[in-house]
């Protein structure tokens, strides 16, 4: 393990220095694209607008004579696009292919004042993160890169659950966390084929009635909310950031939406869509309703500086419901300095509720 003192000074010469802090920027949806495909690099510049994040995948769902296709696809449509306040991030291929370390050396040589953020998958242990944190700095330094590029581990494997409070603390690079949950459910064992979402299969079933003949109701239970929670706490612990990754049946928008919620109540910032109909869902799903701020900024205003116990609408308020609505009110705060209509929509329920 790295000094206290030596966290953060970069790790090669000439290489920016470490953030001292990740800055929230919105993101509440990461979205895919395959930059290999053209029919579907062709939109980038269309999409850009309307997402938080474009993330030019490299890895999984790009088949094995597509990586180099892809990776060319994606240096292009870096430098052809101007992607405004959206941010770029890419996800390259496992630290275990043979594709990797290219994908690092030509994405930063050649996109590196471009890209905001590196995924990173399949992380097994802060190991993984030491070796692409150094390898960045080299890179950086070499290409004359000036500021940070970020980093971000999927957990999708039974060892990088295990080792998650190390993984999200490996260094100052350190953006966010995703749940891989397709390959940890593989690599769990986990008799699952879905990407995410539930499972009829999993549930709790009601005790039998007394007349034993009444059929007896059943709950399905999240499959995935050990791993997110857990996730989470990383995640708080070290000052990085939660996400929700994919949900597979892009068909089924209604339990996506589920997951996702299931994910921004327990903490995440968002989730990744893998398809266009999945951006409005989690622009929806991760930007705090307009009436959950109002009643925040409500509480807040109250509260004063924040200490004291004091009812509101018959319900308790003190130190730390007062911290609670702020973490509403602050993601909303941050949203709305990106999204004008979500911005609107907080000022008029703000206007709505009674003081
Ligand atoms: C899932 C898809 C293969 C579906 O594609 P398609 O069959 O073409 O769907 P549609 O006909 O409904 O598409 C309508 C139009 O939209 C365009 N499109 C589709 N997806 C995207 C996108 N992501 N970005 C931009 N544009 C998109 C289509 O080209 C159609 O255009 P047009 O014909 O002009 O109308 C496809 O959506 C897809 O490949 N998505 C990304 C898949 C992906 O990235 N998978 C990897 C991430 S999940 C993972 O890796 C698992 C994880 O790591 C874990 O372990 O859990
Ligand atoms: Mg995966």
């Amino acid at each position: 393990m790295r000094s206290p003192k030596d966290f953060f000074r970069p790790l090669a010469v000439g290489a920016p220095a470490p953030v001292r802090e990740v800055p929230f920027r919105p993101s509440r949806m990461i979205h895919f694209f395959d930059p290999g495909n053209e029919k579907m690099a062709a939109k980038v510049p269309a999409i850009a607008p309307t997402v938080d994040v474009l993330l030019g995948n490299l890895e999984d769902a790009v088949a094995a004579d597509r990586k180099e296709a892809a990776r060319a696809g994606l240096v292009r449509t870096a430098k052809e696009t101007d992607f405004g306040d959206t941010q770029l991030w890419t996800r390259v291929n496992s630290l275990d292919s043979p594709w990797a370390l290219d994908d690092l050396i030509t994405l930063v040589t050649e996109i590196g004042d471009k890209l905001d953020v590196i995924m990173v998958p399949k992380v097994e242990g802060a190991q993984d993160i030491h070796y692409v944190d150094r390898l960045l700095a080299q890179l950086e330094a070499k290409a004359g890169v000036t500021r940070p590029i970020l980093v971000h581990a999927i957990l999708e494997t039974a060892t990088g659950v295990a080792n998650v409070e190390q993984i999200a603390g490996a260094s100052p690079r350190m953006q966010g966390i995703s749940l891989g949950p397709a390959d940890l459910a593989a690599s769990r064992r986990m008799k699952t084929t879905r990407v995410g979402g539930g499972h009829p299969g999993y549930l709790v079933r009601e005790d039998p009635h007394a007349d034993e003949v009444a059929p007896r109701a059943t709950f399905q239970q999240d499959l995935w909310h050990y791993t997110i929670a857990r996730m989470v706490d990383a995640c708080a612990a070290h000052g990085i950031l939660p996400y929700y990754g994919p949900f597979g049946d892009i068909k089924d928008t209604t339990a996506c939406e589920d997951q996702f919620r299931n994910a921004f109540l327990l903490g995440c910032v968002g989730a990744w869509s893998l398809h266009p109909v999945q951006i409005d869902i989690a622009k929806r799903v991760f930007s705090p309703a307009p009436a959950d701020v109002a009643w925040a900024r409500k509480v807040i205003a109250a509260m004063g500086d924040g200490t004291g116990a004091v009812m509101i609408d018959g319900k308790m308020q003190d130190d730390a419901t007062y911290k609670q609505c702020q973490v509403v009110a602050s993601l909303a705060d941050a949203l709305a300095a990106r999204d004008p209509e979500l911005r609107d929509a907080y000022a008029a329920a703000e206007k709505e509720t009674p003081a």
